[in-house]
C-alpha cells in the first residue's frame, strides 16, 4: 500500500494553500497561554480518560482493549439534522447524545449480555442486530445505522483472519510504537482509510486510526503495551467538534463564504476542498497551539513533553466543546456524513 504523507505532514501543506480557512497565529498562542495553568492539572493528563468519563472502561485489560477497538470502529457521524430532535441513549438512568450516545448503547448491550465487543459477534452481526444494539430511546435514530453494519462485519472478519480476533494481538505487534499501530490499523482496516486529495496531491487525517491509538494508549494508562515512546507524533484527530472550538476561542477563521455556507447548513462531501481545508487547518493549528505551550514551560525552565501533546491537548478540547455548547451556538460545525469522523 502507498504511504501517504502523514496527517501532519498533510495539514502542514493544507494550511500552506488555504483559501477558506485561516490559522490565527496570534489567536494560536492565546490559546496557548489560556491553557498554560490547566495543562499541569491531574484532568489535563492521562488519567483524565477514565476519570472524567464514566462511560470508558475502568479496567487496562484486553477486554477494555476490545471496547476501545469497537468503538473507534464505529466514532464517527452523530450529528443531528435538528438540535432539538436527536439520538438519545438512555444508561442507568442518564441519557447520552452524540458520540456518548454509542457508548452508553455498547455499555447497554454488554450488561443485557450481548458480546458486542468480541469479533467472532460483531464479524456476522445481521443489520436487525446492530439496528437493535444502538436503538435510540427516542424517534431519531443513530446516523448511518447501514454502514455501520458494514464496517462492523468487515472489522470484526480482518480482526479475525489477521489477529486472531483480539486487537490486543494487533496493539503487541506495533511494539510500543503509535505510528507502526497506526500503520497496521491503516493497512489492515480499509474503514480507517482517511484520505483526500489537495490541489493533485494525496493527503491523510487519519482521525479514527489515531484516536484509536490515542484511546488504546489511554485505556492501557500508558504502561505495558499501551506504553508508546513516540505517542507526542501524532496529531489531534480532525473531527467536526474541534474546528468549532478552535473557531470560537479565535485560533483558526472562516471566509465570509464559507460561513455563509455552514451558517446554510450546507452537508459537504468527503473530500470537498472546504471540508480538507476544515480538517487540515485544525490539525496545523493544535500544532501550534502545543509547541506555543511546550515554548511557555520552557521558558519557565520545565520540560512538559512528557505531560503535553496533541492528544491530550485534543482530548481537553473536545470536552471543552461538549461543555460549552450554548456558548458555541453561533459558531456551526461543519457537515459532512462519512464514516471517519
Ligand atoms: N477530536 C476528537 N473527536 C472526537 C473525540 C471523541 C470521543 N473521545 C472521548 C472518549 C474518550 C476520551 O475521553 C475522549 O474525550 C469523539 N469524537 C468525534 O466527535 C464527534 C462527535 O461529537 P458529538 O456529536 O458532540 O458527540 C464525532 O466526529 C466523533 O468521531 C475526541 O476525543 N476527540
Amino acid at each position: 500500500m502507498e504511504a501517504l504523507p502523514s496527517p501532519l505532514e498533510s495539514a502542514r501543506f493544507i494550511a500552506g494553500r488555504s483559501r477558506d480557512v485561516s490559522v490565527d497565529e496570534e489567536g494560536a498562542r492565546k490559546v496557548a497561554e489560556s491553557l498554560f495553568d490547566k495543562a499541569s492539572e491531574a484532568a489535563f493528563g492521562l488519567s483524565g480518560w477514565k476519570s472524567l468519563h464514566e462511560l470508558n472502561p475502568r479496567a487496562a485489560s484486553e477486554e477494555a482493549v476490545s471496547w476501545v477497538f469497537l468503538v473507534d470502529t464505529l466514532n464517527f457521524s452523530f450529528w443531528s439534522e435538528s438540535a432539538e430532535q436527536k439520538c438519545l441513549v438512555r444508561y442507568k438512568g442518564k441519557a447520552y447524545s452524540g458520540y456518548w450516545a454509542l457508548c452508553a448503547a455498547v455499555n447497554r448491550a454488554l450488561d443485557d449480555g450481548i458480546p458486542i465487543t468480541s469479533a467472532s459477534y460483531y464479524a456476522t452481526m445481521t443489520l436487525d442486530q446492530v439496528r437493535q444494539v444502538f436503538r435510540s430511546d427516542t424517534e431519531v435514530p443513530m446516523p448511518l445505522l447501514e454502514e455501520r453494519h458494514r464496517v462492523l462485519n468487515e472489522s470484526g472478519t480482518v480482526l479475525l483472519e489477521k489477529f486472531g480476533g483480539s486487537f490486543l494481538t494487533c496493539v503487541k505487534m506495533s511494539e510500543n510504537s503509535a505510528q507502526k499501530l497506526l500503520r497496521l490499523v491503516v493497512e489492515n482496516f480499509p474503514s480507517y482509510r482517511d484520505e483526500a486529495v489537495f490541489e493533485k496531491k494525496k493527503v491523510s487525517f487519519y482521525k479514527r486510526a489515531q484516536i484509536l491509538v490515542a484511546d488504546t494508549w489511554s485505556v492501557l494508562e500508558g504502561k505495558g503495551d499501551g506504553f508508546f515512546g513516540d505517542i507526542s507524533s501524532l496529531t489531534i484527530f480532525a473531527d467536526y467538534r474541534i474546528p468549532q472550538v478552535l473557531v470560537h476561542l479565535k485560533a483558526m477563521k472562516y471566509s465570509e463564504d464559507l460561513m455563509k455556507k455552514l451558517r446554510e447548513g450546507t452537508v459537504f462531501k468527503s473530500g470537498d476542498r472546504e471540508e480538507v481545508e476544515i480538517r487540515g487547518c485544525s490539525i496545523w493549528c493544535c500544532t501550534l497551539i502545543c509547541k506555543h505551550l511546550l515554548d511557555l514551560y520552557e521558558k519557565k525552565g520545565q520540560d512538559m513533553r512528557d505531560q503535553i501533546n496533541a492528544v491530550l491537548l485534543d482530548y481537553y478540547l473536545w470536552d471543552y466543546a461538549r461543555d460549552h455548547r450554548e456558548d458555541m451556538k453561533d459558531i456551526p460545525f461543519h457537515r459532512v456524513r462519512c464514516i471517519y469522523y
